[in-house]
């Protein structure tokens, strides 16, 4: 048996990849390694059929791919456990938001390999949207086998290293608008005398459905707009007093908020 991928921290992100590696059936249990701090976490990971380890530096020598998957703010906290199992072929694959393949290359190992990833939560229905950036030193192989593991949970996108900190408004963090925006519109709809599920359920659909014409129907965002804007109807009503509103520039804010907190992140 061959560890293919260590965890290190098993949060949100990571409880979403591995749900969605499980839904694509392609990897097994006995294939993937974790560490996390916490023992019940670790005992409920082994109960599951994971290999589970006590230590970081045990994980990290057995395992040839490490997702690193803590907090920008607990990563300095683990550089000495990764460097005590690291081996010159181990690829470090970050999730973790702001640190650069260099910040791996200062704070671990010169020759660390990193591939940077910025995930998606929605990763958890085999719907990720994995940006991916590789150091020059990531064989074609090495990459493979981790486009293999992420492709088995949603798509890959190929980014260079100096938009990572700007993808993050366009793909980690947006799931986090869309769950706001449909909270607020089902709270809108229950005021209006739905029950929340139901309104929950028919703005998820509809998102859903948005999200697949803007991939699949071949036509422009434009165009898909246009077909919403009937002269004096119901969606130009909203949309207006949406820009009216500020709508426009609340995003572009808010874009520009998630992209200076993600370089922020990557000088703690
Ligand atoms: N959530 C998301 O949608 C996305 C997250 N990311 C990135 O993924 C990373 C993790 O995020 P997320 O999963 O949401 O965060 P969580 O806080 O949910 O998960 C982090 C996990 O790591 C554990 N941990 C902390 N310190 C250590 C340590 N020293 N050794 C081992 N485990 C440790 C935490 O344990 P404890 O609970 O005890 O602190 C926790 O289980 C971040 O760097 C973030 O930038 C990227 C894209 C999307
Ligand atoms: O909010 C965060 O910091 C992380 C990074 C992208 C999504 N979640």
């Amino acid at each position: 048996m061959s560890v293919l991928v260590g965890f290190i921290g098993a949060g949100n992100i990571v409880k979403a990849i591995l749900t969605g590696i499980d839904k694509g059936g392609k990897f097994t249990h006995d294939e993937i390694a974790i560490f996390d701090r916490k023992e019940d976490a670790r005992e409920n990971f082994k109960s599951d059929g994971y290999i589970v380890y006590d230590s970081i530096d045990k994980l990290v020598k057995n395992s040839p791919i490490i997702v690193v998957a803590v907090t920008p703010q607990a990563i300095r906290s683990i550089v000495p456990d990764i460097k005590a199992g690291i081996t010159e072929k181990t690829v470090l694959l970050s999730v973790v938001a702001g640190i650069s393949t260099q910040w791996y290359k200062e704070n671990i190992d010169e020759k660390s390999k990193v591939i940077r990833c910025m995930p998606t939560l929605t990763a958890q229905e085999g719907m990720g949207s994995f940006a991916v950036c590789k150091s020059e030193d990531i064989t074609d192989e090495e990459f493979k086998d981790v486009e293999k593991f992420l492709s088995s949970c949603g798509i890959l996108e190929k980014i260079p290293e100096d938009l990572m900190d700007e993808v993050v408004p366009l793909n980690g963090s947006a799931p986090g608008y869309f769950y706001h925006m449909a909270n607020v519109v089902a709270n809108e709809g229950e005021k209006m005398g739905f029950d929340k599920e139901v309104a929950l359920r028919l703005f998820a659909q509809t998102m859903k459905g948005s999200a697949e014409t803007i991939l699949n129907s071949g036509m422009s965002i434009e165009t898909l707009e246009s077909k919403l804007r009937l002269k004096g109807g119901t969606t130009i009503a909203a949309l207006d007093k949406m820009d009216e509103l500020g709508f426009e520039r609340c995003i572009i804010e808010g874009v520009r908020a998630c992209v200076a907190r993600s370089k922020e992140l990557g000088k703690l």
